[in-house]
């Protein structure tokens, strides 16, 4: 497992990373939760940019990245943009969403992006090129609201995605019943013993789901989302109480 280092951030080795979404619809509201951050144990501050209501005024996006990148401060920025398609706050065609994201991509305000690996389809190669040209790390992203694939079907998306290149492997799904979480994590955990090279990073959401965002060092996700004030995603616990669980586990993992 080769991890992936951003900004002096490990991820892919020990206890997973923290990452937190900032998400405001106006620039006051995304500059105030993320100036709420310091003094929080954040690892990785992720624009949620669907929720922004100038997103599509590309001026607009760069403003904000400016902003938004002096706050981070040290930390890693993640820019995300969520399709309505796969959970997100606006729905747009599959061309206009491949070119923000490469258009904030040649920012060179942000270190991580997440990409939509269904979304972008065959144009995932042009985002990859541009990214790496750039300095930029690929999140390769696959979310399903509705449910749960088979195990199989998870581990497929996650090969597919380290085939195409991608820096680190990301899935999202909704969990019907227990056994829906079982699944995630078996799927994660055989990703990452048998196949996976780079890091990974999968959840289960909503309340059945959580112990998926809190067990990643045993099962081998590597980032987990926990929220400050705004979650952006069902199951988010908030960061505070997130972190001692994480570390409880982490000191604890290795005892016999
Ligand atoms: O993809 C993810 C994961 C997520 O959906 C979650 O379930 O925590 C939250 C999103 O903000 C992030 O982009």
């Amino acid at each position: 497992m080769n991890p992936v280092i951003v900004r002096n951030v490990k991820i892919g080795e020990g206890i997973p990373k923290i990452c937190v979404p900032v998400a405001g619809t106006t620039e006051k509201e995304i500059l105030t939760q993320a100036e709420e951050l310091s003094g929080l144990p954040v690892d990785i501050v992720e624009w949620r940019a669907d929720w922004f209501t100038d997103v599509f005024v590309f001026e607009r996006v760069n403003e904000v990245l400016v902003k938004l990148r002096k706050a981070a401060g040290d930390l890693p920025l993640l820019f995300t943009f969520r399709t309505a398609m796969e959970g997100g706050e606006k729905a747009v065609a599959a061309a206009d969403y491949t070119e923000l994201v490469i258009r904030a991509v040649r920012t060179g305000l942000i270190d991580l992006v997440d990409i939509e690996f269904f979304t972008v389809g065959e144009d995932m190669e042009k985002c990859l090129e541009t990214a790496h040209k750039a300095d930029v790390k690929v999140i390769a992203s696959s979310h399903d609201f509705q449910g749960t694939p088979s195990k199989e079907d998870m581990i497929s998306r996650l090969r597919r995605m380290q085939e195409a290149g991608a820096d680190i492997l990301k899935l999202a799904v909704m969990p019907r019943s227990r056994r829906d979480v079982l699944a995630l994590l078996d799927a994660t955990q055989e990703m990452v013993t048998r196949y996976a090279d780079r890091p990974v990073i999968t959840m289960s959401m909503g309340g059945t789901g959580l112990i998926s965002r809190l067990c990643g060092e045993e099962f081998g996700s590597s980032v987990t989302f926990g929220a400050a004030k705004q979650a952006s995603a069902p199951g988010q616990i908030p960061v505070l109480e997130l972190e001692p669980i994480l570390k409880t586990i982490h000191e604890n993992i290795h005892t016999k």
